[in-house]
């Protein structure tokens, strides 16, 4: 399990790029990819609850809709009322620089809602927030929130653009005023060739209607989109939905050079293949908003093993995670009999 210690922030605010655009004694920029402000994220018994409308009698909303809101004798009695849906159940993790951490889980079971709560994304007023969240042993702050990049699982890229454009146009808008043109086109150029994108720089971004870069090109470009601010922080949607397996195990393996240079990376991943599962740090198993499993990516097969949950043949350690949080792996192992098991093992140790 990684130590629960994290990095402390050095002292006072460093800007991310430096603000006179200063060189170092070779006369290059200073390193664009490595963090100068590590950011160690902790989250503890993180719960997340919105409130969504339901009735008495199932259905009976949609029958009022066709008989044009005259009730009928069944529906009598029948009153809408706020029911409480818990979307983030006690979820607790901590990610350190240099590190990539995986949220695993079937649909549905809150991995996008508990990266956006990771980047202090979640809308407040939709739901009732509780638990502690931390950045670098402390409660986030705004600079820990411009240090933070976001990729969302389904990106905005202007389709007529080419790559380059793209990239050069997000650093002239988003690079201080302090940094000359030619520099934050340096900039973008340099994240370009990070993210083995040169390949593809003239060619247009695209949509559905005019043919553009491949799915996986353009999830690198949302990331390199991401990097040109030299986050700290990037926390990452499914970003190899729709690639295959060897696009995604390319992606992914760019996201742990970055780890590699310090950055923190949080990423959801709906079904990677066990070369993908093998780049991870660690891992969060997600089942209906419950925590099945947080540790090491290597340890958590030998871990169900202790407590009588193994497959009866060699398996992705990612396809066992998402049975046994699916509850379809054996005809024993519900979701709640694996948690009323993990409970008693954490009870016993
Ligand atoms: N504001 C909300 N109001 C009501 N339900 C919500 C709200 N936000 C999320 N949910 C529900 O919470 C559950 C978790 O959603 P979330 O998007 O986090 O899942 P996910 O694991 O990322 O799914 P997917 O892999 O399909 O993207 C879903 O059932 C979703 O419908």
């Amino acid at each position: 399990m990684p130590g629960f210690g994290g990095l402390e922030a050095p002292n006072g605010d460093i800007p991310r790029h430096s603000k006179d655009g200063s060189r170092d004694s070779r006369g290059h920029l200073p390193s664009l990819m490595a963090s100068s402000y590590p950011i160690a994220i902790k989250f503890i018994d993180v719960c997340y609850k919105v409130k969504v409308q339901g009735t008495d009698t199932q259905g009976s909303s949609i029958k009022r809709m066709f008989t044009h809101g005259s009730s009928t004798p069944s529906d009598q009695g029948s009153t809408a009322r706020n029911q409480e849906k818990t979307i983030l159940n006690n979820i607790t993790g901590m990610v350190s620089p240099g590190e990539m951490l995986a949220i695993l889980g079937p649909s549905g079971s809150g991995k996008s809602t508990l990266l956006n709560a990771l980047a202090g994304r979640l809308r407040h007023d939709r739901g009732n927030f509780s638990g502690t969240m931390l950045a670098n042993n402390r409660k986030p702050s705004k600079q820990i929130a411009k240090r933070t990049g976001f990729v969302a699982q389904d990106d905005v890229l202007y389709p007529h653009l080419t790559v380059r454009e793209t990239l050069v146009f997000c650093s002239l808008l988003r690079l201080p005023k302090t940094l000359s043109t030619k520099d934050k086109i340096s900039v973008a150029e340099s994240v370009l060739s990070e993210l083995g994108l040169s390949k593809c720089e003239n060619t247009i971004i695209g949509n559905s209607f005019m043919r553009g870069i491949s799915g996986g090109e353009r999830k690198r470009v949302s990331i390199a989109h991401e990097m040109l601010i030299n986050p700290s922080l990037l926390i990452l949607d499914e970003p190899t939905s729709g690639l295959d397996s060897t696009a995604a195990h390319r992606l992914v393996s760019i996201l742990g050079s970055l780890a590699q240079k310090g950055k923190t990376i949080v990423t959801s991943m709906h079904q990677p293949s066990s070369r993908v599962y093998q780049l991870f740090d660690s891992v969060l198993v997600l089942s209906e908003g419950r925590s099945l499993y947080f540790g090491k990516g290597s340890e958590a097969m030998g871990y169900f093993e202790s407590i009588g949950f193994s497959p009866s043949f060699p398996m992705n350690p990612a396809d066992f995670l998402l049975d046994l949080a699916n509850g379809t792996w054996a005809s024993t192992s519900s979701v709640s009999f694996l948690l009323h098991e993990l409970a008693e093992s954490t009870r016993m140790n």
